[in-house]
């Protein structure tokens, strides 16, 4: 057992904390996780649970989310966790949050595509967003559940309907492509991975995710079919975990790690923070998908500034051609989607 001598004490804790001109902690960060006691759900809370900067934790799923919120609320640091079983809990869970995630749905088995799990998650999206147009309305909303080129579109138009839309405020989280691409091309090129940063837009899926290794941070240079190589490798990482799981599910932890990075950065800008960007699959002008992954540059209202997609080599346009028509093709299905719902 880990010596409570050997630990900084908790009165120097304080103390530090309360002369930090970085000290954030009075800032009240309530965050809601929305499919909590899921694969995503459950690494995602705890790593939510450990950030100093969330104050409140609302955990709500259809099963088994009392035990996980039992579980977590023992963690001694500061986020005051809860759970929500079942619809009737809905609402209570979401009043007042700042920030919404939504790793709620089924996951791809071996064999499936992630436009496959539309039938079973465009409607476990349509109406958790609803519930949270309803009870929290300016939330930050990010949405993970698969297909994401189709589901953020179903909470944008969702929220639409409510009349309560702010593009600003609304998110696909793409993080875990990125956390992919720095991870693969740090391995590739021997380099420090947590000084890394690998852009990548458009969609989540297949072809329509585009790594933009030639803006890679720091530059790093590849022969062409090393590069292609790569590239297609970011695009089927989901399948690669897919199939290593064997039938057991799809990526949970990367996705939780990526997910918790986007939260923090979110719910730092949200404080003040300047300089927070990530690449996220929001609404935009960029090209003619209505949707589409760039980095973003966020602020105290969610997006600041969309930094588009920079100067692309050919080989990136080339890309980007192939990845259009599937990524407006799943948009419109989600947008029908909605328009056809009651
Ligand atoms: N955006 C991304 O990069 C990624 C997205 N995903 C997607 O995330 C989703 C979740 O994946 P896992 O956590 O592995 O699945 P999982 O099956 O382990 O967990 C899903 C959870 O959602 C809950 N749930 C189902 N319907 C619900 C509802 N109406 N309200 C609240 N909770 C509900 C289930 O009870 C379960 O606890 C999948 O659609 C998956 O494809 C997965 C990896 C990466
Ligand atoms: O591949 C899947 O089904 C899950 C996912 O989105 C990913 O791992 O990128």
């Amino acid at each position: 057992m880990l010596s409570r001598v050997a630990r900084p004490s908790r009165l120097l804790c304080v103390v530090r904390e309360q002369f930090s001109p970085k000290r954030n902690l009075t800032k009240e960060a309530r965050v809601a996780v929305l499919g909590a006691a899921g694969g995503i759900g459950q690494p995602l809370s705890l790593l939510l649970k450990q950030m100093p900067i969330v104050s409140h934790l609302n955990l709500y799923d259809i099963a088994h989310v009392m035990g996980v919120a039992s579980d977590l609320s023992h963690i001694e640091s500061r986020a005051k966790v809860q759970g929500f079983l079942g619809p009737d809990n809905l609402r209570p869970c979401l009043d007042g949050a700042d920030i919404v995630l939504i790793p709620a749905g089924v996951p791809r088995k071996p064999g499936m595509t992630r436009d496959d799990l539309f039938n079973t998650n465009a409607a476990i999206v349509r109406d958790l967003t609803a519930a949270v147009a309803e009870s929290c309305p300016k939330a930050m909303l990010g949405i993970i559940t698969n297909p994401v080129n189709s589901t953020a579109p179903i909470a944008s138009e969702v929220l639409k309907k409510h009349g309560v839309y702010d593009p600003r405020r609304a998110f696909g989280v793409t993080t875990l492509d990125v956390v992919r691409s720095n991870t693969f091309i740090a391995e590739a090129k021997g380099l420090d991975v947590s000084k890394t940063n690998v852009p990548v837009i458009g969609g989540h899926s297949g072809i329509t995710i585009i790594p933009l290794i030639s803006q890679c941070t720091p530059p790093v240079s590849f022969p062409p079919e090393e590069r292609v190589k790569l590239s297609m490798r970011i695009q089927n990482a989901g399948t690669e975990v897919v199939d290593a799981k064997a039938g057991a599910g799809s990526a949970t932890l990367s996705m939780a790690f990526a997910a918790a990075e986007f939260c923090k950065s979110l719910i730092e800008a949200l404080n003040g923070q300047e300089g927070k960007v990530q690449c996220a699959y929001v609404r935009s002008e960029e090209t003619e998908a209505k949707y589409f992954a760039t980095p973003v540059l966020l602020g105290k209202e969610g997006i600041e500034k969309n930094l588009g997609m920079g100067k692309l080599l050919d080989v990136e346009v080339n890309l980007l051609k192939a990845a259009m028509p599937e990524l407006i093709a799943n948009i419109q299905k989600g947008e029908q989607f909605v328009g056809d719902s009651k």
